[in-house]
């Protein structure tokens, strides 16, 4: 069924992505991409299906009187929620291994965009995936708080809560899930480091940074957030950024040359803007910014331009916070021992990416950054091949890959007397 319901959403993928434009506003060439990744997790975690496998253990009594051995079995029904960023892969990420490994699951997409997951639900019973086993749960913002997310966390027969969203929430929905002793994951926020050396490849790292910043206008969880330059390469790697950025296209997102499309909502916008604003009082410098035409601003949607601040600090805002948005904050660091210091130097550790051609500092770094994921010249570390999560308050467990699904198992042990 899950291999039927992948190839459902293959042949709809032109309407999946259209909608994932309507509703989150993102680029119709990103929606794309998005449909292909939602896809792969359903795909991935059919086959995942096949190797929950247990495991037989030697008998620890003198005579060989037992026989041990394990079995995997479903966790039991379990509630998802999924944040509006990425509204069909953060769903599949979560339902794909819920079904593949046996359980049944209630998903409460975010308010902003519920028309995905229905689209998704139509074509899983579409494929056959009964109406009973994977359900859709719709709530405005208040209810999901209210109602929604208490009632299923007090639910005794919910066994398993998976998360995405923000850190706030997530302890919040931990704290109710306590109470009925719930597994729980939690992919939560981020204030992911990007750290250039200056025996990086210059290029290289300035594409990876236009990657990482403005894909989905910056509403990413592993956005690069601080962006550290050594200082020897910090003009180069500044002018080389603010030129590229000079060929982003702000628009609609339906039209085929925008590369940023509109900030989720209205408060958004004011958040990003209150964030820039609040950070150029206490010093930084507002080196670029994109303009958005006439004919794109009257268009009335939510739109905020790609803006680069430089002589940031560790303590402004736009370090401190999630950002969520197009602005790339740069500061300059001299040696890696500060750098390091000034990386994991916040609550939150989700991604992280360096660039250095220096193989030992290669392992040095990426060892000792506090976050669940690194990029090493390279920012798209997005597949459903490798585990995606956080450590700290960037959250618990881990999604994809082959880890994904055992967050969704429980082991039963079995010992037989001969
Ligand atoms: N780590 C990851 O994999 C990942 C992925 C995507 C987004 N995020 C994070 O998500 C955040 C942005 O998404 P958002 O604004 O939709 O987050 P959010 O936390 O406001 O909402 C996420 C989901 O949780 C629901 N929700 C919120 N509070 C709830 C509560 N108390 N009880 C029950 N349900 C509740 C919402 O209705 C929505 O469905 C950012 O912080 C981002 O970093 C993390
Ligand atoms: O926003 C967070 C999830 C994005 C991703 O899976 O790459």
């Amino acid at each position: 069924m899950l291999t039927r319901w992948y190839t459902r959403i293959i042949e709809n993928s032109d309407d999946l992505a259209a909608i994932a434009t309507l509703e989150a506003g993102k680029p119709l060439r990103e929606a794309k991409g998005e449909v292909l990744y939602a896809a792969s997790f359903i795909q991935f975690f059919a086959h995942e299906a096949l190797r929950s496998t247990g495991d037989t253990i030697p008998s620890p009594h003198p005579q060989n009187k037992t026989r041990l051995w394990t079995v995997k079995q479903p966790v039991g029904p379990c509630a998802l929620i999924t944040p509006w960023n990425f509204p069909l892969a953060m769903a599949t990420r979560k339902i794909g291994p819920a079904l593949a490994a046996g359980n049944s699951c209630i998903l409460k997409p975010a308010p902003e965009t519920p028309l995905s997951a229905l689209a998704l639900k139509l074509l899983a019973n579409d494929a056959g995936i009964p109406n009973e086993a994977f359900q859709v749960l719709t709530a405005d913002r208040e209810n999901a708080k209210d109602i929604v997310g208490k009632e299923l966390m007090a639910d005794m027969r919910i066994r398993k809560v998976s998360f995405t969203g923000s850190t706030g929430a997530g302890i919040a929905l931990m704290e109710q899930a306590a109470k009925t002793v719930k597994r729980a994951s939690m992919e939560l926020g981020g204030n992911a480091p990007l750290i250039v050396f200056n025996d990086a490849d210059i290029d290289k790292a300035v594409e990876g940074c236009v990657g990482a910043k403005f894909r989905n206008a910056g509403q990413v969880c592993i956005a690069i957030n601080r962006v550290f330059v050594q200082s020897s390469v910090h003009d180069t790697f500044v002018n080389k950024l603010v030129a590229r950025m000079k060929s982003l296209r702000i628009g609609n997102g339906f039209d085929s040359n925008t590369t940023i499309g509109p900030l989720i909502t209205p408060l958004a916008v004011e958040r990003v803007q209150s964030i820039v604003n609040a950070t150029i009082a206490v010093g930084a410098q507002l080196t670029f910014q994109s303009t958005i035409s006439d004919a794109v601003r009257e268009s009335g949607g939510n739109f905020f331009p790609p803006t680069v601040l430089t002589n940031v600090t560790d303590s402004m805002p736009v370090f401190q916070s999630e950002i969520f948005g197009p602005v790339v904050a740069i500061s300059k660091f001299e040696t890696e021992e500060e750098v390091l210091s000034r990386a994991n130097n916040t609550p939150y550790g989700l991604a992280g990416y360096v660039y250095t051609r220096d193989v030992s500092r290669v392992h040095r770094v990426s060892e000792a950054l506090e976050v669940g994921m690194v990029g090493v010249n390279e920012t798209a570390i997005s597949n459903e091949l490798g585990p995606f999560g956080g450590v700290k308050l960037s959250g618990v467990g881990r999604e994809g890959s082959k880890d994904g699904i055992e967050e969704f198992l429980e082991t039963k042990y079995v010992s037989l007397g001969l």
